[in-house]
């Protein structure tokens, strides 16, 4: 069995003692103690390369590039706002901070993806963005760049002081100071944090922003110590950063200018409102007018949409890019009828199809995903797992296991993958499809938006039975938007004159808003450029 998955092309699996990697676990391991760049007291305006470092966060062979067929994606842009913006077209026409300009050089983007023509401008005039775009198109760097960029410019002046570890007396112990962040990202998972955190590091090289993540899991003191050593960005999870805003010797929020709510349909969720009202207007919270906001997601269903006017500014933009929550033609579509007792062995048969490649494969429990780990272990495939009852250390090994290939089939539950960007994630295999009452079509969508990313294809394949009726109208009609095959058993529910009914439309929302909006907004002015529609162009 074993000699089978070698000679499909499969390398070999590596068994993992969960126990041991977190007794060995060193606090250096932790991601969040990750090199960044340190700003030396002593520099000038102008900071230096630091080779070794600029390989780190730059040369990774595991870092995405863009894909060749970016032109299938939808790039009809939809603005709603009562000031214009200008798309910008060129990274060098948006007016950025010449370091973030070379750092964009560095990271190895062209042009900007549409999300990013509009947002880059609109974040730079200072206005609050609701801004909603496909799975892997660049939405992160969207809001990244235009804050990083008017920050630089005025590092000097706005940071906190920090100490300045350069100085041979600079001693942990007694030179430390309260991180008093600039910037506050907030993201719904561990590994989105990990992630962002990296974007920034990035984005930040050779400035005097100094960025730090914080999340659950990762141990409170070794966190601490490096919000000690001062921290400008601060990327963190909400339950951890709600821990920390009530540790005002810690950290305090009085100095922040912009916050962002990524995942943010996620974090509208009743689930989390006690944490994100706290971290929109909670403790000591910098409330002046140029406290900026900003909510970032891929799927927006109505119900949270309009919870965004509860926090953001009356005159805030919003930019979609094609529908709310929709997917995108890059990622063929497959669905097959599989019993649930016919699941293991089928999914062993698929990974025989297919030709070896990253493969993520989504369960929706804890036990299955333990159970198909085991099971395709067994039988020679290089599998690793990942879900809420592991450990962290397990966690960010397993994922990095899967990002460097050393298991390039990884288990997981639905939940934690929202904005996992990993590079060439050829499959994604629901092995049960998302549960209509834990995330339904939003879920699916976030699922299969791992692979197919910033321009490259891939495949999502789905296991469906008589227990997904719940959720099969809504994944018909994503079938049939993004052009791909319905299967028979499912052709009753496709629409018999094509027009696909997405109940929660946003031009509907649009009305609604303009019936109700300020006076002195026509619908017209609303919507720019005429009529209401933009296509961003050079893709
Ligand atoms: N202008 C660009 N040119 C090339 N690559 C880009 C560009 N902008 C972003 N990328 C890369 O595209 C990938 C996807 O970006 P990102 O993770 O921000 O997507 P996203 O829209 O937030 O997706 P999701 O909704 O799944 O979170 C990343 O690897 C990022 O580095």
């Amino acid at each position: 069995m074993f000699a089978k998955a070698r000679d499909k092309g499969w390398t070999n699996p590596t068994a993992v003692d969960y126990e041991q990697i977190q007794r060995d676990y060193a606090a250096s391991e932790w991601h969040g103690t990750a090199a960044r760049y340190e700003w030396n007291d002593e520099l000038g305006d102008v900071a230096p390369r630091v080779p070794e470092l600029e390989q780190m966060l730059f040369g990774g062979e595991f870092q995405m590039r863009k894909g060749d067929h970016y032109s299938n994606l939808n790039i009809e842009v939809f603005i709603d706002g009562r000031e214009r913006v200008q798309p910008v077209k060129e990274f060098a026409d948006a007016g950025l901070h010449p370091v973030v300009l070379d750092n964009i050089n560095l990271v190895g983007y062209e042009k900007p993806t549409p999300i990013q023509q509009y947002a880059i401008p609109a974040i730079l005039q200072g206005r609050d963005v609701v801004a909603i775009s496909q799975t892997g198109s660049g939405k992160t760097a969207a809001y990244m760049i235009p804050i990083i960029s008017r920050l630089m410019g005025k590092a000097k002046k706005l940071c906190a002081p920090k100490p300045n570890t350069f100085d041979p007396r600079y001693n942990p112990q007694t030179h430390f100071t309260k991180a008093e962040p600039l910037v506050v990202i907030v993201v719904p998972t561990r590994e989105l944090a990990i992630q962002t955190f990296d974007e920034a590091r990035r984005f930040c090289y050779r400035s005097m922003l100094r960025p730090c993540v914080s999340y659950g899991g990762f141990p409170v003191k070794t966190s601490i110590e490096e919000l000690r050593k001062g921290c400008d960005i601060l990327v963190a999870t909400p339950g951890r950063l709600v821990d920390l805003m009530d540790k005002p010797h810690i950290l305090t929020m009085s100095r922040v200018k912009y916050t962002v709510i990524d995942e943010a349909d996620e974090m509208l969720h009743m689930d989390w409102q006690e944490e994100l009202n706290k971290i929109m207007s909670g403790g000591d919270t910098n409330e002046d007018a140029d406290h900026v906001y900003m909510m970032i997601s891929a799927t927006f269903p109505k119900g949270e949409r309009e919870l965004v006017r509860q926090y953001l500014a009356d005159d805030h933009v919003r930019l979609r890019v094609g529908r709310a929550g929709s997917s995108h033609k890059n990622i063929r579509q497959d669905v097959v009828f599989c019993e649930s007792s016919a699941k293991r062995e089928a999914v062993y048969d698929l990974l025989f199809n297919l030709e070896p490649a990253r493969t993520l494969i989504f369960c929706n429990s804890k036990q299955t995903v333990d159970l198909l780990d085991d099971f395709l272990f067994n039988r020679g495939l290089p599998t690793t797992s990942i879900h809420a009852d592991r450990g962290q250390q397990v966690r960010e090994d397993s994922l990095r296991s899967f990002r460097t290939g050393k298991a390039p089939i990884l288990i997981a539950t639905g939940v934690s993958s929202r904005g996992w960007d990993i590079k060439d994630v050829k499959y994604v295999i629901n092995y049960d499809l998302p549960s209509a009452n834990y995330g339904g079509i939003q879920e699916y969508i976030h699922r299969i938006g791992r692979t197919a990313r910033i321009g490259h294809q891939g495949l999502a394949m789905s296991f469906y039975n008589d227990r997904d009726e719940a959720i099969a109208q809504d994944l018909v009609n994503v079938l049939v938007e993004c052009e791909c095959t319905v299967p028979e058993f499912l052709s009753h529910l496709a629409p018999q004159d094509g027009v696909i009914n997405f109940d929660d439309d946003t031009d509907e929302e649009n009305e609604e808003e303009n019936a109700g909006a300020n006076t002195n907004f026509t619908a017209e002015a609303m919507f720019q450029p005429e009529p209401a529609m933009a296509t961003a162009g050079g893709w």
